[in-house]
């Protein structure tokens, strides 16, 4: 059996703007995302902001209905069955909410294990064995507040360990924690999956991503663009190298201009501190370093290196060319790079979550599980792909 199964899900927001002229505004989080997880496997969802990612992950443990489609986790369909699905399923989330700061980490855990009902008796065993294995034995007694932010995020995933998760769901859990600590957080899942927990996770790193995932789907715009194992997306750059720029105030039009060289199959530049890292894509073997140099001419540059595709080559790949598909109104383009997963999908109708496209958003109220309490990221405005304006 499948530990994640998703469907065609789609799940739309809507909310209402202006007042003189009021307005129902709806977003399109997740348009028609399919896409299966094997039990014991680290599967990656990777995208932009605003992408669909939580949103996914959230109609996935049950905090959200889908609007359409259907979601099973260890077979069990997430909006018919919720509390046999939250049975299986514990959720991280990067940032600072979720644990009581007054408390220590003991005392933390101590009262999430009694609210998601571990049994008295196995209670101190299994904090234990926790606190063990994400590395905060001997600090269990200190108040949470004085952790740092890698702790905290440890603290975070054995939390949503306590009662045996089968699948945890970790929403960028190395968000702000600095490299060593993100190295030791890795560690932690990677043992985790090791030992048979199936793990979806959402990363904004790639080196991450690459590391830790047997798989990863690219998601923009609520859209699958590409699906495969990191090695299967990298060789879809295969035939391109790399140009690595530091430079100092790269503008929209620099890029512009250089994205327009013959043999340049895409730029992007990422801010790192002062500095700015260009990352220019070439054909294999086209020598460009001049052009592009003269495309940058009168912007500080410092290292120039030539370098191998990494897989945050192909995922920006992924994500320009998804982004020149939605411009030119064309249709969804997911490709999956190394066959359709590990098993069939089941579609067996909608479920009962279908057509809250119009109500107010279905977020699910649960049981009082601090998760639960979670509003999830404010609305982004209608600069989104999926978001549109509708009379109210
Ligand atoms: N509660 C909400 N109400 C209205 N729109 C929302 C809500 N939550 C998310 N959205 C919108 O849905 C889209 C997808 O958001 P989502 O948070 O799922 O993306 P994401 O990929 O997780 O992004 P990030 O990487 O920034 O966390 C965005 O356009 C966002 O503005």
């Amino acid at each position: 059996m499948l530990a994640i199964e998703a469907d065609a899900l789609r799940r739309t927001y809507t909310h209402r703007t202006g007042w003189l002229r009021p307005r129902r505004t709806e977003t399109e989080a997740v348009r028609a995302v399919t896409f299966d997880v094997a039990p014991g496997e680290l599967f990656g969802l990777l995208g932009p902001n605003g992408a669909g990612k939580t949103t996914t992950i959230k109609m996935l443990n049950t905090l959200l209905l889908p609007t359409s489609g259907t979601a099973r986790v260890f077979g069990h369909d997430v909006a018919r069955d919720p509390v046999a699905v939250r049975k299986r399923i514990g959720y991280v989330f990067g940032g600072d909410r979720g644990l009581y700061d007054r408390l220590s980490a003991l005392d933390n855990l101590r009262y999430f294990a009694e609210l998601y009902g571990v049994e008295a008796r196995a209670q101190r065993r299994r904090i234990t064995e926790l606190l063990d294995l994400v590395g905060l034995a001997g600090r269990e007694r200190e108040r949470v507040e004085g952790y740092s932010r890698g702790m905290r995020q440890r603290l975070h995933i054995a939390r949503g360990l306590l009662h045996r998760p089968d699948v945890l769901f970790l929403d960028e859990p190395s968000v702000g924690v600095d490299p060593v600590a993100a190295r030791d957080l890795r560690r932690t899942v990677a043992d985790l999956a090791a030992a048979g927990t199936t793990v979806l996770l959402t990363t904004h790193y790639m080196a991450e991503a690459d590391e830790l995932c047997d798989r990863v789907a690219v998601v923009t715009g609520g859209r699958i663009r590409a699906l495969g194992t990191p090695e299967s997306l990298k060789s879809r750059v295969g035939e391109r190298a790399v140009l690595e720029i530091e430079a100092y105030g790269v503008g929209e039009d620099r890029l512009e201009r250089i994205r327009r060289i013959p043999g340049v199959r895409g730029a992007a530049v990422e801010e790192r501190g002062t500095a700015q890292a260009l990352t220019v894509q070439t054909d294999r073997g086209a020598e460009l370093h001049a052009p592009v140099l003269a495309a940058l001419d009168g912007v500080r540059v410092g290292r120039v290196v030539s370098r191998e595709p990494s897989l945050e080559d192909a995922y920006i790949a992924i994500v320009e060319d998804a982004e020149r598909a939605e411009a030119d109104g064309a249709g969804p383009e997911e490709s999956h790079a190394d066959g359709p997963g590990p098993g069939e999908s089941h579609a067996d109708g909608p479920g009962p979550g279908e057509s809250h496209a119009d109500g107010p958003g279905p977020e699910r109220r649960g049981p009082a599980r601090p998760d639960s309490a979670w509003p999830g990221p404010a609305p982004r405005g209608p600069e989104h792909p999926g978001t549109q304006e509708v009379p109210a």
